[in-house]
Parts: structure tokens; C-alpha cells; sequence
């Protein structure tokens, strides 16, 4: 674990919920008192924006995601549509074609005693990377796929040069890695401008479906050239190509990881399994889940709620501040990172009770404002005017790929999986946070993945500390007549 994260957790549990230590000459103040951290979340006097690292937004992404001021509000504007409810439902037959793939392949693979044994996280991050490169691609989502392949390969590049990024003109030399992250950027950016420019032809021709998000955003283009030709009023054809890698990055990660440990606990607690089974083919038998379905499903949210609580896969947000400022009472200069850290938050006692670090869905029946003492201290997608546009979107695909996989298959937890759950850099996708934070909730391990040789970079977490990942057993209740449904 790196040394200032050791420290901040130290520091934390000797000083309470604001702690100061030092990002190599930066300082930092980690806060968990989850009031102030929605202040700084909020964001209400413009005094905070996000740490910015240049070098890396250009290989990667120079998206939403990074901008701030004005450009984020025009991009933000342009985006948001694209998740309303509206365009998700239209989203719903590209996620349940992806889900029922992956059912179908698990069905061919089973053995002759009807069980298959899964690793469970390639498995969802396959799914989730599909899902992103049909709703984003439409038609074309096995080029999309290919886009996928190079922003994993990309971000295993840059975890490998993490810790020497800190020095100065280093991303510029002509090291093999830095070429090859070069050279990767080049492929991808042509790929997805061969998948624009395609699109933006059919769209002229009035072939092609708006409804995936390239469509939408470039429709956002057309108007912006067919109005007034102002760059002002829509995305330009580079500003949609890097919305397109965001996607990749923030949606892919985040949802394979939330269904990972979803998968895991209801292993682990087949009390909870068989409960939200029951919900499941009560609500659609053995049809393919429909939005409304969806909507109305109780104890599903409730369990997706509780495994965002435990394992949230963004364990900390960064924020640096602009000017000064005053949070809680102390004042800040300006340039002080202050990171906040929802994992803490939301494993902290005081807030949540003694039973904090249990799985128990339960404590959401009444929703998120009854499910702990304070409202606020529920921050999976975070807060204000920059929390997760692709939070419905998440939530959506989770819950039909849950139902799908549970009207057909019981899990079971391999006996050779070890819970020893710690927060890595994110080795096959990317949540690019500046610091992070490394802690265990069962307090036996906690560290960062030696195979990227820790250091700052995309957390999330990682579940067993031997395996790639956590093994468990899909059983068709056809084959074997087990409890499956
Ligand atoms: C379980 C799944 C997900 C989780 C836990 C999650 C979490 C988050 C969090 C915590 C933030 C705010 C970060 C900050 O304030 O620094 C964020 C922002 C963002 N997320 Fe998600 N996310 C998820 C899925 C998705 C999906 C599926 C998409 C898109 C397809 C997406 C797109 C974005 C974008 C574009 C932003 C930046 C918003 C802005 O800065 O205005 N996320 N996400």
C-alpha cells in the first residue's frame, strides 16, 4: 500500500473525520464527515475543481469527466439526454442481449452434474464492456469491441509507468511504453473516427437509428452545423470521439465490479439469493425482464444498494481546492487536494451502527434516507452537479443482468475463494483518481496489486487475494432440479 495511504488510514482512526498528511510536496486533507463532504461536492461557490493531470487526459480521455467551468456545463447539457429514462428503456433490448449471451454461454458450458464454475469478474467485465459497445455503438458494437481491448491494454501500459509519471517531461520520452501508449491512442482514435464518420453518413442518408449514445451525440453535431455553424451550441466530431472513450472508461470498471461482489455476497448469503430469485420469477417468470418489471424490483435494489455500500467500486473522490476556502471550519489555501472517502464513509459505525461491515440489505427496505442515521452518508455515485450521469444506466443493466442470471442459475461459492477483499488500481479498465485509499473490511488484508507495482491510479475493488478472481458455481436448476427457479 503506498506509504501516504497507510498513513492517511492511520491518521484517520487516531484523528478522526479530517486528517491532513502530504501528496508528495501537495497537501492533502482527507475528510469523512459525509455533511462536509457533500459541501465540497457541491461545489456551491465554484472553489473546487478536480486534479488535473494533462498527460494523461490526453491518452486517454479529454472528456467530461475532466472538463470544468463552462466547457463541462455545455457537455454536460449535451450528455445528459442521453441517460434520461426515456432513451434508457429504448436502451433495455441492447443490455438483455448482452446478458443473454453470457447465460447461453454458461448454459453450453455445463458439466454433466449441471454446474459451471465461473470467474465471476472477467465474466462481468466482458458483459459490462459489451453492454457499453452496443448501447454506445448500435449495429456496430463489434468494432466497438475492439476499442474496448485498447483502453484495457492502455491502462495496463500506464500502470506500469504509474510511478514514474511524477517526473516532469517523463510521458514524452520515447520509452517502448510510451510509444506503444502513443500508438494505441492513434489506433483507437481511428477506429472511433471510422465508426463516426460512417454514422454520421447513414444519419444524412436517414438510414440509421439516433437512439445508441454515438447517435445522440452526434445528432448534437448535425444541429450545431445545420444551425448556426457555431461551435458553442454542439459537440465537434473530436469532442464526441472522447465522450465515446469516457464511456468505456467510467461505465466498463464501475458496473463489473458492482456485479462481481453483487454476485459474491448472494453466494454468500443464499438467504439473499433465494429471496431476490422469488422477486424475480414473481415479477417475469421466465420472460425477459421489461422496464416497468425492472423498476419494481424491491429487494434487488435493496441488495445492489447494500454491496454499493460495502464495496463501492469508486472507493475515493478527489477534489483540489481553486481559492481559498473554508470546510468545517478550518480554511484552506488554494491547492490543497481534498479527498474524500466514501469507502470510509460508508463503513463508518457511528453512522451505519455496529453491524456497518455485515451484508444486510435489509437496513435499505425503507430506501437510502432511512437506511443510516445520516441521509447524506450514501455516496456510491457521489454528489452534486458532478455525480454519476451513468447512475440509472448502472443500476438498469445490474438489475437485468441479475435477474437474468438468477431465473436460470444458483450460485455457490467455490470452496478454494478467500475473502480477503482490498482496493487495486483498476488493471482492465480505468477510474483515474489522483490518491486512493486501501483498507480492508474483514481487517485481514489490505494492499495494492503487486503486479502493477501499486501507486496512484483507478481504484476499485479487488475481491480474493490469490485467484484473478472470485470463483463461483452456476448450476441450471433444469439439469440439476436445484433451487434455481
Ligand atoms: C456502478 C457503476 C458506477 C459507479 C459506482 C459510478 C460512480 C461514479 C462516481 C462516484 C462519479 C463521480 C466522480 C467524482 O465526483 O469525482 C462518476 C462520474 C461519472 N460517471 Fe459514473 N459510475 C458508474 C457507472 C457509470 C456508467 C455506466 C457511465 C456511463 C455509461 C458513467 C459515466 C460517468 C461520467 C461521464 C462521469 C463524470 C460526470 C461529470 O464529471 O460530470 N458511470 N461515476
Amino acid at each position: 500500500m503506498p506509504y501516504e495511504m497507510m498513513l492517511s488510514s492511520l491518521v484517520w482512526m487516531e484523528h478522526g473525520s479530517a486528517c491532513f498528511t502530504w501528496f508528495g510536496p501537495t497537501p492533502k486533507v482527507t475528510i469523512t464527515d459525509p455533511d462536509l463532504a457533500k459541501d465540497v461536492l457541491s461545489n456551491k461557490f465554484g472553489h473546487f475543481e478536480k486534479p488535473k493531470f494533462p498527460t494523461l487526459t490526453k491518452l486517454f480521455s479529454d472528456s467530461l469527466a475532466n472538463h470544468e467551468g463552462e466547457k463541462w456545463v455545455k457537455h454536460r447539457r449535451i450528455l445528459n439526454p442521453a441517460f434520461h429514462l426515456e432513451k434508457l428503456k429504448l436502451m433495455l433490448p441492447a443490455f438483455s442481449a448482452c446478458c443473454e449471451e453470457l447465460v447461453s454461454k454458461w448454459m453450453e458450458s455445463l458439466g454433466s452434474d449441471g454446474s459451471y464454475e465461473v470467474d465471476v469478474w472477467p465474466e462481468m467485465q466482458i458483459l459490462t464492456g459489451d453492454v457499453i459497445s452496443r448501447t454506445a455503438f448500435g449495429s456496430s458494437y463489434l468494432e466497438g469491441r475492439r476499442i474496448f481491448q485498447l483502453q484495457a491494454e492502455q491502462t495496463e501500459r500506464l500502470l506500469k509507468c504509474m510511478q514514474k509519471i511524477v517526473i516532469p517531461g517523463y510521458m514524452s520520452l520515447p520509452t517502448k511504453n510510451n510509444r506503444k501508449m502513443h500508438q494505441t491512442k492513434k489506433e483507437t482514435d481511428s477506429i472511433l473516427r471510422g465508426l463516426v464518420d460512417k454514422r454520421m453518413q447513414a444519419m444524412k442518408e436517414g438510414e440509421c437509428t439516433k437512439d445508441d449514445l454515438l447517435g445522440l451525440l452526434l445528432e448534437s453535431n448535425m444541429r450545431h452545423t445545420e444551425e448556426d455553424g457555431q461551435s458553442n451550441h454542439g459537440l465537434t466530431i473530436e469532442e464526441v470521439i472522447e465522450e465515446c472513450k469516457l464511456f468505456y472508461f467510467a461505465g466498463m470498471e464501475t458496473t463489473s465490479v458492482l456485479l462481481t461482489w453483487t454476485i459474491l455476497l448472494l453466494s454468500m448469503h443464499p438467504e439473499w439469493q433465494d429471496r431476490a430469485r422469488e422477486e424475480i420469477l414473481g415479477l417475469f417468470g421466465k420472460n425477459k425482464p421489461e422496464y416497468e418489471g425492472l423498476s419494481r424490483l424491491k429487494i434487488v435494489t435493496m441488495i445492489l444498494y447494500e454491496v454499493l455500500r460495502l464495496y463501492p467500486p469508486a472507493v475515493t473522490f478527489t477534489r483540489k481546492t481553486y481559492k481559498q476556502m473554508e470546510i468545517g471550519g478550518v480554511t484552506y489555501p488554494a491547492g490543497v487536494i481534498v479527498e474524500l472517502p466514501v469507502l470510509l464513509i460508508h463503513h463508518d459505525l457511528n453512522i451505519w451502527g455496529s453491524d456497518a461491515h455485515e451484508f444486510k440489505p435489509d437496513r435499505f427496505a425503507e430506501g437510502i434516507s432511512k437506511a443510516s442515521k445520516n441521509p447524506g452518508a450514501f455516496l456510491p455515485f457521489g454528489w452534486g452537479p458532478r455525480i454519476c450521469i451513468g447512475q440509472n444506466f448502472a443500476l438498469l443493466e445490474a438489475k437485468m443482468a441479475l435477474c437474468m442470471i438468477l431465473q436460470c442459475f444458483k450460485l455457490e461459492l467455490m470452496p478454494s475463494y478467500t475473502h480477503a477483499p482490498y482496493s487495486m488500481p483498476s488493471c482492465h479498465g480505468a477510474r483515474w483518481r489522483t490518491v486512493s485509499w486501501a483498507w480492508c473490511s474483514c481487517g485481514r488484508a489490505a494492499g495494492c496489486c503487486t503486479g502493477c507495482g501499486g501507486g496512484r491510479g483507478g481504484w476499485s475493488w479487488r475481491c480474493a487475494r490469490r485467484a484473478s478472481a472470485a470463483r463461483a458455481t452456476a448450476s441450471s436448476p433444469a439439469t440439476s432440479g436445484s433451487t434455481g427457479g
